[in-house]
């Protein structure tokens, strides 16, 4: 994509009827004849041998109607038109199906399109973290030059010019131009909400956001590019069936190419058998062949493959999905374990303060005053909840933080599990995982309390995050003052979503950076089957390298940026719109909902993708054999009338008999068109079930409809065309 994105303000009334969040809702699955027609031109466009070359099975086809044309001009019949009408038809309805699916994809990238609109950004020169406001200059920018690294300001009621992160400031922002999602979100600097994504408003307040696109390469670009299926590169599935798909039409070409001696043999006998004017005509034999040929390479898989993958890519988008690449929607498929992050994947992710609970003779004040100090310059989440609970519930410790000028901030990382500040007094303040300031305070040379522990499981137990505080005092001495209680909501539903994944063989593991206790009362509470706690962003990585080696496909949920590491690691990545940008990045997936359990529909969809392909794969080579039935006895009865026997179908002749084959050949492409883009059905059961069960459907609907539909299209051709 190289178009810019560019923003022009537009009223912020109500969603227009062809906002985009609808549009892409519309529709899903349903095929409207209408649709066939409207792809008509592009399946047209699509008979273009460089682009046909793509799908070997199509451009031999291709190449058997240009022999085929060029039989029936030098040596015209009846037979050798209806034929090559036939042929061309086939070429058309293959190119049909995949024009149908890519259709869709561009309906929707025309409506997100006309959601870039141009605007002028408010870029801030000279801005850096609480700047005075004479410290820097705001200057008009068109938003389409916005590079990476570009600070601006948005303010409410304003379109935000770029993809980027919240560096200062939260504001509720209308995202419905992305999502589709009407109910305004929250976006804050720090911690895993601080991501913002270009054409999105902000309703209220102000933001400072860090831009992290460069231009033509924003989130809503890649959405559309993406729902276009430009560029679309083929599965390594794909690509292996393929291949097969070319080993068959080698196979059968050389086949055909072989019995071509015999079958001139043959005209001769057929000319003698029927004494029409087409029969006896020289080109019969040519035609016959590449009959023949089309008839036996897979064509209908052929024709249906690329539309199968389009419509697989196309039902995630419709779900509010989208992946980045068609191996991690094949991947979803056969996953075996999906890891979720709990802060804001299973539960809301918003954790509060809620409570102070100072150890040993530590006063509450005295506690309260430590958390307001060290989280004075915490911009997560986390940190400025204490700031704001310890202003409504300790008053009385406000004015004591005055000693906080010309402090060293110690940010939170996930590795240190702590933040807090050094004080030019020589006080210093920690707050953090229990187990870490525990050893802060030992490493000073202080002690912890046992009433800390009693403290800490308290809160655990609740499945709240208990943070420690401590101080060492200018005096020297180490101090743990007691725990802060931050409190998280389990989303709702969720127990129930897992048992499911449950009976589709998927076991579902929380990994937190949070402590035993609290992570096993949310594990509990959202029905997990398993958990890992006090994990770093390394240890996220490692178990699912572990998971990997023994050869198991691992799906990962995540918002933060210390999941990017796990989710790029892991085989299906998904992140949480309202994580940040860098765990966007990171996944193959982007869940446009944040919803976490959204990973079912996923593998759902990706199960029917690799189910839906395999079905159609089998059907495609099952009914063929009918057409061996129809096609072999009409070219070799009269040279070998053993073969004759063959002819159960009790065709007219051998013209109407080859006729009807080639007929049904290019209609049942058509007919498949509907399953290829909705998909074959799927129900949560075992592997082996499902195989068994789309065997008998598809393997032996596939042998036996095109006898029952061959022998129809025989009996109508004798009605309409007595003369074959
Ligand atoms: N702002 C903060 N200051 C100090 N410590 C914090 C802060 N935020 C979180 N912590 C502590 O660090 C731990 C690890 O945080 P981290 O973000 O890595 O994991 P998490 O958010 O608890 O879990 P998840 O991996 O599910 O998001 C938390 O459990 C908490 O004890
Ligand atoms: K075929
Ligand atoms: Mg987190």
């Amino acid at each position: 994509m190289s178009a810019p994105v560019q923003v022009r303000p537009a009223p912020p009334a109500a969603a227009p009827p062809d906002e985009p969040g609808r549009a892409r809702r519309i529709g899903a699955g349903m095929l409207d004849p209408t649709q066939l027609w409207r792809a008509l031109p592009q399946a047209l466009r699509k008979l273009n041998p460089v682009a046909l070359v793509r799908n070997p099975v199509m451009f031999v086809t291709e190449i058997g109607a240009a022999l085929t044309t060029g039989i029936a001009i030098t040596d015209p019949s009846g037979f050798g038109w209806l034929i090559t009408a036939w042929l061309w038809l086939t070429v058309i309805f293959a190119n049909l199906a995949e024009a149908v699916a890519e259709s869709r994809g561009k309906a929707q990238a025309d409506s997100l399109r006309r959601t870039r609109q141009q605007t002028t950004a408010r870029r801030l020169a000279g801005w850096e973290p609480g700047a005075a406001p004479d410290a820097y200059v705001e200057e008009s920018v068109a938003a389409g030059e916005l590079r990476r690294g570009d600070i601006v300001v948005v303010p409410a009621g304003e379109l935000i010019p770029g993809d980027g992160d919240v560096i200062e400031g939260a504001a509720s922002v209308d995202e419905s131009a992305i999502t589709g999602e009407s109910a305004p979100v929250i976006r804050e600097s720090g911690g895993d909400r601080s991501a913002v994504t270009g054409g999105t408003r902000v309703l209220s307040d102000r933001l400072v956001v860090r831009v992290t696109q460069e231009p033509g390469e924003s989130f809503l670009d890649r959405m559309i590019s993406l729902v276009e299926g430009a560029g679309r590169q083929k599965t390594p599935n794909e690509l292996a069936l393929n291949l097969l798909l070319v080993m068959l039409t080698f196979v059968f070409l050389v086949a055909v190419v072989t019995l071509q001696p015999m079958a001139i043999f043959s005209k001769e006998a057929m000319g003698a058998a029927h004494d029409t004017a087409a029969l006896t005509a020289d080109g019969v034999t040519g035609i016959v062949l590449v009959s023949l040929l089309v008839c036996l390479i897979p064509t209908t898989i052929g024709a249906l493959l690329s539309a199968i993958g389009i419509a697989g890519m196309d039902r995630l988008v419709q779900r509010n999905v989208l992946a980045m690449s068609g191996r991690a929607v094949e991947a979803a498929g056969d996953v075996n374990t999906l890891l979720l992050d709990k802060t804001g994947t299973i539960t809301y992710g918003n954790r509060r303060a809620s409570a102070f609970l100072p150890v040993g003779s530590v006063t509450a004040d005295r506690l309260a005053q430590a958390a307001l100090l060290s989280s004075l310059a915490d911009e997560t989440p986390e940190g400025r909840s204490i700031v704001e609970y310890a202003n409504t519930a300790h008053h009385s410790v406000v004015e004591e933080t005055r000693d906080a000028k010309g402090a060293e901030w110690v940010p939170f990382s996930a590795t240190t599990r702590m933040s807090g500040v050094d004080l030019p007094s020589g006080r210093r303040l920690r707050k953090g995982a229990a187990s870490a300031v525990a050893q802060w305070v030992r490493e000073q040379g202080g002690e912890v309390p046992e009433a800390l522990d009693a403290a800490v499981d308290q809160v655990s137990a609740s499945g709240g995050t208990p943070l420690a505080v401590a101080e060492l005092t200018p005096g020297g001495s180490a101090d743990m003052l007691g725990v802060v209680h931050l409190k998280d909501v389990v989303k709702p539903g969720l127990r129930e979503r897992f048992d499911e994944l449950r009976t589709m063989g998927i076991r579902t593991v929380m990994i937190t950076g949070d402590n035993p206790v609290t992570a096993k009362a949310i594990a509990d509470e959202a029905g997990v089957d398993d958990f890992l706690a006090e994990a770093t962003p390394e240890d996220k990585l490692a178990l699912i390298k572990k998971e990997q080696e023994g050869g198991k496909l691992v799906a990962m949920t995540g918002d933060g940026t210390n999941d990017a590491p796990a989710l790029a690691q892991a085989d299906v990545g998904v992140a949480m719109n309202t994580g940040t940008s860098a765990a966007k990045e990171a996944g193959n997936m982007v869940d446009l909902d944040s919803d976490p359990t959204k990973i079912i529909e996923i593998v759902e969809i990706g199960k029917q993708l690799l189910i839906t392909r395999g079905a159609l794969t089998t059907f495609s080579i099952a009914n063929d054999i009918a057409k061996y039935f129809a096609i072999l006895p009409a070219m070799f009865a009269a040279v070998y009338p053993g073969l004759g026997r063959l002819n159960i179908m009790d065709l007219h002749s051998p013209l109407s008999a080859i006729l009807s084959a080639v007929i049904f050949n290019a209609l049942v492409i058509v007919a498949l068109i509907p399953l290829a883009l909705r998909g074959v059905r799927y129900r949560p059961s075992s592997a082996s079930a499902l195989l068994t069960r789309n065997l008998w459907i598809y393997g032996l609907g596939g042998v036996v409809v095109p006898f029952l539909a061959i022998k129809f299209i025989d009996f109508a051709l004798v009605q309409f065309l007595p003369g074959v």
